[in-house]
């Protein structure tokens, strides 16, 4: 049964619903072996989930999906993978999976100093943030020789179960637009998708006294995204995150609940596009935990995995509204100017 944290799962979630972002629960269609195209075909429960869904889009632009089918051995191995690949890599080896700066077209390793993700919001002297990533675009995973082979193996194996998800949430997503369920899928027929593993070491005083967050304010570029955090699956309470939503002006802590294999999700940009600002691309960041607490100490890892609809999309307002946005020059143009 598709539900929220206001309601049956108030006493188990309260505080992600608390902080803002509700949580629903998708195994109403991410159990089924095809997804339903047709309003007069939805269950019961899948009605319930279109509805929570489509309100937690208009309310936030973000939704923590639990009951997501996504086993946790498959998130374990990739964040395993990433782990191993972060901290037990020496530099040189690193730094021979650097194709350039972020956003370079290979894809690839990117090393702290080079990405201000600030910037894509036309902060143009926005400092760097204290972040290393990985990323597998669609050049990347069509050539695993120039990547590190077991990070490549885990987190490109993740990211194939992630784009289940992500038809299962285009399917939603179209029907609580009241759209045949199968709308978007011919824009992802070749999705230009973004697995993007980043290791948000312990924090240095100097670069935080520099202005430096771990990831600064922005708003994704493409479809949606779907976010792996390492605590969730730890399977306890969690606190704070470090992921902050901007709501009305104000930063506020996502929480995950403490079941269900949480996985926070929110839309980029181009579906703020398409659905002609119903749903928004909301703000968010990833803040520094208090200096000399023992969060500030430890090493962060988060997995997200970015859904792009094809390169040569172009995305036009549903309602009709509003100029067409070619989906791969607009990830080209904010790749480009988000390097310090
Ligand atoms: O690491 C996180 O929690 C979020 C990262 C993020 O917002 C992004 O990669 O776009
Ligand atoms: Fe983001």
């Amino acid at each position: 049964m598709a539900q929220t944290s206001s309601d049956a799962r108030a006493g188990e979630t309260g505080e992600a619903d608390a902080h803002g972002v509700p949580v629903v629960d998708v195994s109403s269609f991410a159990t089924q072996e095809s997804l339903p195209v047709k309003p007069e075909d939805l269950s019961e429960d899948q009605r319930a989930t279109v509805q929570a869904w489509g309100d937690a889009l208009t309310r936030t632009g973000f939704a923590v999906v639990v009951e997501h089918g996504i086993a946790d051995d498959d998130l374990r191995a990739a964040f395993d993978a990433s782990k191993r690949f972060f901290l037990e890599l020496p530099s040189e080896e690193k730094l021979k999976y650097n194709y350039g700066p972020y956003g370079t077209p290979q894809g690839g390793y990117t090393p702290q100093g080079i990405e201000g993700v600030g910037r894509s919001l036309d902060a143009a002297d926005a400092p760097a943030d204290l972040v290393e990533s990985y990323v597998f675009n669609a050049a990347a995973r069509a050539n695993p020789d120039n990547h590190e082979p077991v990070l490549f193996k885990n987190a490109v194996g993740y990211s194939t179960k992630a784009t289940w998800l992500m038809h299962v949430l285009h399917c939603i997503s179209a029907f609580a637009l009241d759209l045949p369920g199968n709308f978007f899928d011919e824009f992802h027929t070749n999705p230009d998708s973004v697995m993007r593993c980043a290791c948000y070491p312990p924090l240095d005083k100097s670069k935080v006294e520099g202005g430096s967050i771990r990831y600064s304010a922005h708003t994704d570029y493409q479809g949606f995204t779907i976010l792996a955090l390492e605590a969730s699956l730890d399977g306890g309470p969690t606190g704070p995150t470090g992921l902050q939503v901007n709501r009305d002006g104000e930063w506020k802590d996502v929480v995950l609940p403490t079941s269900g294999n949480p996985l926070v999700t929110n839309i980029g940009d181009l579906w703020q596009v398409w659905t002609a600002g119903r749903w928004k691309s909301t703000l968010h960041r990833v803040m520094n935990p208090p200096a000399d607490s023992e969060a500030a100490k430890r090493y962060r890892f988060s997995l997200p995995y970015f859904t792009g609809p094809n390169a040569e999309a172009n995305i036009v307002p549903i309602d009709g509204s509003g100029e067409a946005v070619n989906a791969g020059e607009y990830l080209r143009q904010k790749l480009d100017i988000t390097n310090v």
